[in-house]
């Protein structure tokens, strides 16, 4: 079978190599003819993953159209994932996967539910969880969360995609595996604030416990399975974004708390998201103080001081 995967950014191309390395055949696609020309002959992604050669088993392409095959992954970042699907030819009867982790601002919907709606006569799916692209191209073990609501499609996908350092587990739940992989990356600008201000680990390991309550309030009240959130796709997610300077939302709270300027051309999908979810959050009386303070952060409503002051002083409540 031939898996394709469109987007061609660290997390695509790691995820192709991995298919590939196993001896799927995957066609990889980007946007442009002339990445798609460098990668074809340097047989590697110099830009987002350059010490890592190409299996024989990947070709690279940059017309859409030939690049469709009947699974596709979507590893493109969150807001541009309608303009994507809005863009490709037909996809009717195709399973499409996402692999980005986000909310999209102007509709605050996740990934899933974007596909749905882009295209209703696909199988929509969600494969998210704690990975690094830089350990699965380097053939690291990695465990993902595998979501499809229909459970034949699932069992079928997660054959599909299970590789020999790649251990896949299925659930049905999507809400809650696309809210697992969006919330976090909130969470993870938090904790990136706080190591990065000088607040210590203490501050951190309580804004992730609290930024965990405030995922699952957000993901119950959307429907999602509070079980969903405690596995790969909610905590174990949040675990490794919020501890590993390897993550880029990680990294721009770092940047937030030391008062430094961040490269607004890298991927952070946690800033858009964290106005979405504040929106959202608004709109359905939720509580998420922690999102709100990334935000007042991003927009630079609040300093840091005032930010703390803010969380220490809310009424006292029971845990
Ligand atoms: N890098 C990582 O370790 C992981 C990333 N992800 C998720 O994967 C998604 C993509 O992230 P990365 O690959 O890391 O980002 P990246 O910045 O390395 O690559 C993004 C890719 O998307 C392409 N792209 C952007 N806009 C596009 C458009 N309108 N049409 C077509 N292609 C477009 C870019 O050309 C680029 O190749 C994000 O949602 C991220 O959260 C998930 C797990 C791990
Ligand atoms: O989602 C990720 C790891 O699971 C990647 O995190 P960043 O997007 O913060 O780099």
């Amino acid at each position: 079978m031939t898996i394709s995967v469109l987007g061609a950014g660290a997390f695509g191309t790691a995820l192709a190599i991995s298919l590939a390395r196993a001896g799927t055949s995957v066609t990889l696609w980007t946007r442009t003819p002339e990445h798609a020309a460098a990668m074809q002959s340097e047989r590697r992604n110099t830009s987002r993953l350059p010490g890592v050669e190409f299996p024989k088993e990947i070709s690279v392409t940059s017309d859409l159209e030939t690049a469709l095959s009947d699974t596709i992954l979507l590893a493109i970042p969150m807001q541009q994932l309608r303009k994507m699907l809005e863009s490709a030819p037909n996809l009717d009867g195709k399973t499409l996967v996402a692999c980005c982790k986000g909310v999209e601002l102007k509709t605050e919907l996740g990934p899933v539910a974007v596909i749905s709606a882009c295209a209703p006569n696909a199988t929509a799916a969600i494969l998210t969880g704690p990975s690094f692209a830089t350990d699965i191209a380097k053939g690291l073990p990695t465990a993902l969360t595998l979501a499809v609501q229909d459970e034949a499609a699932g069992k079928r996908l997660q054959q599909s995609l299970t590789t020999p350092n790649l251990r896949i587990y299925r659930t049905t739940d999507t809400i809650g595996a696309e809210l697992g992989g969006a919330l976090k990356n909130v969470i993870a600008i938090a904790c990136g604030t706080a190591i990065g201000a000088g607040l210590g680990e203490s501050a951190r390991a309580a804004l992730m416990t609290r930024g965990y309550a405030e995922m699952q309030r957000m993901a119950q009240s959307l429907g999602a399975q509070p079980e969903t959130l405690a596995g790969l796709a909610g905590f174990g997610d949040l675990a490794l974004t919020c501890t590993s300077d390897q993550s880029r939302n990680y990294r721009l709270g770092l940047s937030l708390g030391q008062g430094d300027v961040f490269d607004p051309s890298i991927t952070v999908e946690g800033a858009a998201t964290a106005r979405a979810v504040q929106k959202r959050a608004e709109t359905m009386n939720i509580e998420m103080p922690i999102t709100d303070a990334v935000v007042a952060l991003l927009d630079q409503n609040m300093k840091i001081a005032d930010v703390i002051e803010m969380l220490l002083s809310r009424p006292p409540k029971e845990e």
